[in-house]
């Protein structure tokens, strides 16, 4: 059974269609790009898929039950976690608070120290440099870390499925790589699922797995990142060749 199943989904903004009618499953432990030039709707599916945007038909199901239509906290308990574009950190706090916020529990619950420290324990795991800073300002931090950061509370929730809308923006090179490694490294680790929005399909082809590539809403291509790479029809999805 795939872990997401997105069936037929359209996402309308009043009269503009921004998805139609996008079909994809997602296995455990895959990972997922979905590249397409600007405006191509993917940070819409994407919003759709974590609960922010209501999808104006089409349904999706995660983990074997449909979550179209509920609400980002409740599909976000149930093992999805979105980690939105522009790195959106609580700057005036500190690295550990913003962290503890990603957390979905209060100090009321029972359990709640010793489980918000053992979700702390794995972040920083994963992120060293975040422990290494952990009482200092998020506002701070460079780009990359803050990257680090949010993805670091996206996953201290101990999701199943992660969903990162344009990690690379604005990084550098060799820091996105650093970025990227480390989100293999979970893939491998904790047989984390990963979807990928990215503008660019380089880094698809980079790492590997699974590609789709989207224009105007609708989905062109689906299949094997490396192999997509050499085709010629993924130059003429993204520049619209023969179409003029
Ligand atoms: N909140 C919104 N209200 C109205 N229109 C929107 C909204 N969000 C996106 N759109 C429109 O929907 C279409 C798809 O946008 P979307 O951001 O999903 O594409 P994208 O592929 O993620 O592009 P980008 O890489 O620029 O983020 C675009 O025409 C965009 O202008």
């Amino acid at each position: 059974m795939s872990l997401l199943a997105v069936s037929d989904v359209t996402i309308r903004y009043g009269r503009l269609t921004a998805v139609r009618e996008v079909a994809f499953t997602l296995a455990e432990g895959e990972i997922l790009f979905i590249t397409g030039p600007n405006g191509a709707g993917k940070s819409s599916l994407m919003r759709a898929i974590a609960g922010v945007t209501p999808p104006a038909g089409g349904r999706i199901d995660f983990g074997g039950i449909e979550i179209t239509g509920r609400a980002p906290e409740e599909i976000a308990r149930m093992g999805l976690s979105m980690v939105p574009e522009g790195r959106d950190v609580f700057g005036s706090l500190s690295i550990e608070e913003n962290l503890l916020l990603g957390t979905g529990m209060h100090s009321r619950e029972r359990g709640w120290k010793a489980r918000a420290a053992s979700a702390l324990e794995e972040v920083y795991d994963t992120f060293p440099i975040l422990k290494e800073r952990r009482h200092g300002q998020a506002g701070l931090l460079s780009g990359g870390q803050q990257q680090m950061l949010v993805i670091g509370r996206a996953l201290m929730t101990n999701p199943r499925l992660i969903a990162i809308d344009e990690p690379s923006l604005g990084l550098a090179p060799n820091i996105t790589d650093q970025v990227y490694e480390r989100l293999i490294g979970l893939r491998a680790h904790r047989k984390l699922t990963l979807l990928i929005v990215e503008q660019s399909s380089t880094r698809a082809v980079m790492v590997g797995g699974r590609m789709i590539l989207m224009r105007g809403g609708q989905i062109l291509l689906d299949g094997d990142a490396g192999a997509m790479g050499q085709s010629e029809a993924l130059q003429a999805a993204y520049f619209g060749y023969g179409e003029h």
